[in-house]
């Protein structure tokens, strides 16, 4: 059985409210609901006790999103069931060395949490359930089990952008149509490539939240960050993309998991959760890319932190002519036509605002895409300015600078590339020591 629900219409009624609006009473009472437990949410979102859900969350990608979603539910006074998926043996060895544990430390205090459950996988794509790790070393052979390839009701999914559709593809036979999947990733075109590739068919599609998070964090080891600022995490849940994101109070039917997962995330305090309608959302989406398509690449290219690319006529040239073009194509945006006060909102003007503010608050940091490249893995580039130029072309707009953005990123990545590969390999394993003093 299916109810409606609209993140506008609880939040009037004040259901969701309380979550987020008025977490204490005067005086500093906690609101009792803001404390509720897991299950009362649970029970709240899912009367219906012929389909009971479990109320498990699964999370997929445990880079420091991953963790930090993970351990800020096991910090509820109720938490969840939360299975964290290792998608390697070595992420695996290395949970089972932390023994189990997720630390986030925030002014330099460690909060460590444990009770995770875990599942890995084989070459072959079998999800295995692994005994717990929680403060012993684990002898466990995971392939001595039988695989546990059972649905997954709420997916939390954290790898970057590049990675999702493969994550998600990877897991996709335990996905149904009354699953939910939490999509936290940065840039834009992410839920398109996964709805053409592994969900083609719009029946037995998974549902999907999308977010836009905030917070700054940083690594200090496997299963060990730091929360370094304190931002927020805007939820919204994808509607029927046959109805526009801006009709007002759409009836979209939102699926149990959905509602619960929806529930948990913003009763959950560290993460500073707020629901959204799909059309805010995309907005605050589209003010992130804007920030994104400037100071990741110009960042990246120059190798320096954030707060370098405010001090130079050059870069303050080459950013407003980025932002001329990327305001000009969310303007045109089809899907935002219709909200009042767009060209105001995204104006070539206010993004730049909005990029010295980040840059200037975030002006110690490297960027994930300067780390990216030095650390030589994939960027984001393809869902930062190449989105920004794709869109332009559908709708008839030139951008020429976001394209060679796009392609002078790419290329240094590629004289990376070609650099190490023309290096001449050392086999160190086979060096023959004669013992002889070097001539
Ligand atoms: C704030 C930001 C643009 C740069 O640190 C961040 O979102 C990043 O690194 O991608």
């Amino acid at each position: 059985m299916q109810s409606t629900f609209r993140p506008r219409a609880l939040w009037r009624t004040g259901i969701l409210g309380t979550c987020f609006r008025s977490r204490f009473h005067v005086y500093g009472v906690p609101n009792t609901r803001f404390i509720s437990t897991w299950k009362e949410e649970l029970q709240e979102v899912n009367p219906d006790t012929k389909a009971p859900l479990s109320g498990r969350v699964h999370i997929l990608g445990m880079g420091n999103l991953g963790c930090f979603f993970a351990h800020s539910l096991a910090t509820r006074r109720s938490p969840p069931p939360i299975t964290i998926c290792l998608h390697n043996d070595y992420l695996y060895q290395a949970f089972v060395r932390k023994r189990g544990q997720i630390s986030v430390s925030t002014h330099g205090l460690d909060d460590v949490r444990t009770g995770f459950d875990v599942e890995t996988v084989d070459e072959e794509g079998r999800w295995y359930t692994m005994p717990p790790v929680d403060n012993r070393p684990s002898p466990f052979n995971s392939m001595s089990q039988p695989p546990d390839n059972g649905p997954i009701e709420c997916l939390i999914i954290c790898t970057k952008a590049h990675h999702t559709e493969l994550a998600i593809k990877d897991i996709s036979h335990r996905l149904t149509k009354d699953s939910t999947i939490c999509l936290v990733h940065n840039g834009m075109g992410v839920l398109e490539s996964i709805n053409q590739n592994v969900f083609p068919d719009p029946n037995n599609r998974p549902h999907y939240i999308q977010t836009v998070f905030s917070h700054g964090l940083g690594r200090n080891d496997s299963f060990k960050i730091s929360h370094l600022g304190v931002g927020t995490t805007i939820l919204s849940p994808v509607g029927d993309p046959s109805v526009p994101p801006t009709t007002p109070e759409a009836d979209h039917t939102w699926a149990p998991s959905t509602k619960y997962l929806l529930r948990l995330l913003t009763l959950t305090p560290p993460l500073v959760a707020v629901a959204e309608t799909p059309a805010g959302l995309l907005q605050y989406q589209l003010e992130k890319l804007a920030v994104n398509c400037v100071i990741n690449p110009l960042t990246a290219l120059s190798d320096c932190t954030n707060g370098e690319i405010l001090y130079s006529f050059s870069f303050t040239r080459v950013m407003r002519l980025l932002l001329f073009e990327i305001s000009a194509v969310i303007c045109a945006l089809p899907e935002l036509q219709g909200i009042p006060g767009i060209e105001d909102r995204f104006s070539p003007e206010r993004l730049r605002r909005l990029v010295v503010n980040i840059a200037s608050n975030t002006a110690k940091n490297h960027s994930s895409m300067q780390q990216d490249i030095n650390q030589r893995r994939l960027t984001e580039i393809e869902y930062f300015n190449g989105w920004v130029v794709r869109r332009g072309e559908e709708l008839g707009i030139k951008c020429a600078l976001n394209y060679m953005i796009k392609h002078l990123v790419a290329a240094k990545a590629a004289t990376h590339r070609s650099r190490e590969a023309g290096a001449i390999p050392l086999d160190l394993d086979n060096v023959i020591s004669t013992n002889e003093p070097p001539i």
